[in-house]
């Protein structure tokens, strides 16, 4: 402090203080107000420290009392004393907790009392003028501090003003809080005009604040129950949420980890919007949370998307039925259900009968049409809570969760065999269709999804294997052969490759002078653990693993490399034509007629030696790639027969448009028609017809002379059956040829 500002204040302190002391009672406190607003403006202009001044007092008080012996210690004190803490009483309180003070409140309140407002204010008003002029009516703060030394040398109490200038925390302050208003205000547009919405939440999950992109989007203001209307209003489309938005709010605000949700609510104009609502802790300066934001963007668009990909995925678009995926996903949550709930649970594996023929009569879109009926059909005949799926073309699943009686299910399973069985009128269409129906349960025969949907698959074959149009049971039984299957399927595969397949040979005798006319090739397959196996055991396997083409292929090879070795020996007693079964399936790839020729020819095989022999079903699709294979073969040299005859559709039609050198009645008609007149006259007319289409006829499954007899007279050409040999191993089959002569010789040789 300079010096001389110091002793220009001292003397004009000591002179007030005179005056003030000096003074009668009446004027005491004009007086001692210009006193202490002398030495607190000093102090708030910043001329003095707050020490300095108390010096000054001390000073002041000590030299009066000196100068001035009327003037003693204890009546200064007395009388600077109470009007001082008369005059600032008022104020204690603010003064003491040091809180702002404005000049104008300071000098109106204070006054009013004395009545000498003016006056005060005028006097301080030029101590702080230079305040408000910058900063209005802001001057600092002011505080009582009690006089030490007046208190120990008078004992009495003595209390000071002090008053403390604070225009450059002021401005400084004033500027930060201009600052924050700006930036609040900058916050607040950012705020008010974002698209996205934007809630605000305290610590007990309750909504603050909504921003009018909220309101917009909502119809919700921040004061109304804005979680519960959009736990409410939630679609739950996309999100498989157990807790409630409000949950998930309260949650981040007590463990501070952000999380993402998406709702949906319905807009105010009526559709429904998704937002993913962005969830995140609020930190003050502390760190510590004190609330949460949920700040949410629209994804309607992106998650409609979503909802397209994933329905079409899970899907069928034909039916509308969930596909197999979802099924396995409906199914796994449903066997953990039931196991969690000990309840039994049904799988229906519903297949329609013959349903190609509807596509191969009338069309795709009528089979569509009739698979978009079975499917409600199959839908109305469960509970409302079931669960109906297609699995693939026209085969359907029904789950049938929390089981209570097997009888119900019976019941249920005979309504989905009778509601298919219904006939469907599909646009001009009346078509009759029938299903085979399969049913396993959980936990009896299967546990797992893929195993309970293969046992009631097991279960619908059995059923079709039972005539169609009815219901099964999975059984044991059904496992073991499947088992089988499975393992003859594994087996099959090697089987090749390590030579198991061998050609036996049944002959075909003219029926007139019992010389053989020619040969059948069989396969069989010599099982290293099973022993021999049928080829009705084996080829159903090979056709479905597509083994069926390498198998086909062999079986021609071998039997065309037979056919030139029994050729070329000379002394052979079998030098004729062997017949090769072939599988429908073989023609599929389109160029068998191809593969047979380049076959005959690596074996440097005539094709005079070699028949094929088909069965009805090739034909009855009338297809044109069918007809040019077959006709090539013929075309080649190479004789066909048809092979069954009887035991398919018969339809006939197909017999005109496919020429053919053989038909073989299947041995079902020749063992029947000893017994019935009418089998009889079937297989009379059937070799009547095939002649008159230029066809020979032989007969299979010849077991008694009767049976040949009736077949001679009918004018059969050829026979073939155990009355006359099984089929033979080659080198039995040679044996035999060598030793046959007549059917009588035969019969008499076996
Ligand atoms: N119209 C139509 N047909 C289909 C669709 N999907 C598959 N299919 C046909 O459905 C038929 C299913 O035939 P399968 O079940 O094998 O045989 P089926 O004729 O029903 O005979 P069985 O089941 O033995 O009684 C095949 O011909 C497929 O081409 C589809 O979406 N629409």
């Amino acid at each position: 402090m300079n010096q001389d500002v110091l002793r220009d204040i001292s003397e004009k302190y000591c002179g007030l203080l005179r005056a003030f002391l000096l003074s009668p009672e009446g004027n005491a406190a004009s007086e001692q107000l210009q006193l202490a607003h002398h030495l607190g403006g000093s102090l708030v202009m910043g001329r003095i420290a707050p020490a300095e001044l108390l010096g000054i007092h001390q000073a002041a008080v000590e030299s009066l009392a000196n100068c001035c012996p009327a003037l003693q210690l204890a009546q200064i004190g007395a009388r600077l004393n109470m009007p001082l803490v008369t005059m600032y009483q008022a104020y204690e309180s603010a003064f003491r907790e040091r809180i702002a003070v404005r000049y104008q409140d300071l000098a109106a309140s204070f006054f009013c009392a004395s009545g000498e407002q003016e006056l005060i204010a005028r006097q301080i008003g030029d101590v702080f003028n230079d305040f408000n002029t910058h900063l209005g009516s802001i001057i600092g703060f002011a505080e009582m501090v009690e006089d030490e030394l007046s208190r120990k040398s008078s004992g009495q109490q003595s209390l000071h003003l002090l008053m403390q200038n604070l225009t450059a925390l002021l401005k400084a302050e004033h500027a930060i809080q201009q600052r924050i208003r700006s930036s609040e205000r900058q916050f607040r547009t950012l705020v008010d005009n974002s698209p996205d919405v934007i809630l605000r939440y305290d610590m007990e999950g309750r909504c603050v604040f909504a921003n009018p992109a909220f309101t917009r989007e909502t119809g919700l203001m921040a004061d109304q129950d804005i979680n519960t209307i959009l736990d409410r209003s939630a679609n739950r489309r996309w999100d498989d949420e157990s807790c409630s938005f409000g949950e998930r709010v309260r949650q981040v605000a007590a463990t501070g980890v952000a999380d993402v949700v998406v709702l949906e609510w319905r807009h105010p104009q009526g559709h429904l919007v998704s937002h993913e609502m962005h969830i995140v802790p609020e930190y003050d300066a502390d760190e510590q949370i004190f609330g949460t934001l949920a700040i949410g963007r629209d994804v309607t668009r992106r998650k409609e998307v979503e909802f397209k990909l994933r329905h079409q995925a899970n899907y069928d678009p034909l039916s509308g039925l969930p596909n197999r995926r979802l099924l396995g996903d409906m199914l796994q949550r449903e066997v953990a259900s039931a196991k969690k709930h000990a309840y039994p649970l049904a799988v229906v594996f519903i297949d329609l009968d013959r349903f190609k023929d509807v596509n191969d009569s009338l069309g795709h879109s009528v089979g569509d049409q009739l698979l978009v009926v079975a499917a409600q059909r199959v839908r109305a005949s469960v509970r409302e809570h079931d669960l109906v799926a297609r699995l693939a073309g026209d085969e359907f699943v029904a789950v049938l969760p929390r089981l209570e009686a097997s009888a119900a299910l019976t019941r249920i399973g005979d309504d989905i065999v009778a509601a298919l069985a219904e006939p469907f009128q599909l646009g001009e269409h009346r078509v009759r269709i029938s299903a085979s129906v399969g049913i396993a349960i959980y936990p009896h025969d299967a546990d797992t999804v893929t195993t309970l949907i293969g046992c009631a698959d097991q279960a619908m074959f059995a059923a079709k294997g039972g005539g169609r149009n009815g219901l099964a049971f999975f059984t044991e039984d059904m496992r073991e052969k499947s088992f089988e299957r499975r393992r003859l399927l594994n087996d099959l595969y090697d089987a090749l490759q390590e030579g198991q397949f061998e050609l036996h040979f049944q002959p075909a005798l003219e029926l007139q002078s019992g010389v053989i006319h020619k040969a059948e090739a069989l396969v069989r397959w010599r099982h290293p653990a099973f022993g021999m196996i049928s080829p009705d055991r084996f080829i159903p396997l090979a056709e479905e693993s597509g083994l069926i083409f390498d198998l086909g292929r062999w079986i021609l090879q071998e039997a065309a490399r037979v056919s030139v070795r029994w050729n070329a020996q000379g002394t052979s007693p079998f030098r004729k034509q062997i017949s090769v079964n072939l599988s429908p399936v073989q023609f599929l790839n389109g160029h068998y007629d191809a593969i047979v020729m380049d076959q005959l020819s690596l074996q440097g095989c005539q094709p005079g030696l070699i028949a094929i022999e088909i069965t009805e079903g090739l034909l009855l699709d009338d297809s044109e790639a069918v007809r040019s294979q077959l006709n090539n073969l013929r075309a080649a040299g190479i004789q066909v027969a048809l092979d069954d005859f009887g035991t398919g559709y018969s339809a006939m039609s197909y017999l005109k448009k496919f020429s053919m050198d053989y038909l073989k009645i299947d041995r079902s008609f020749v063992q029947d028609m000893v017994d019935a007149d009418s089998n009889k006259a079937i297989v009379e007319a059937i070799i009547v017809m095939a002649h008159r289409l230029g066809m020979k006829v032989i007969a299979e499954g010849v077991e008694t002379m009767v049976q040949a007899q009736l077949l001679r007279d009918a004018g059969c050409e050829y026979v073939q059956g155990y009355l006359y040999s099984r089929p033979l191993p080659e080198d039995d089959f040679l044996n035999f040829a060598a030793s046959a002569h007549s059917p009588a010789d035969a019969a008499a040789a076996r």
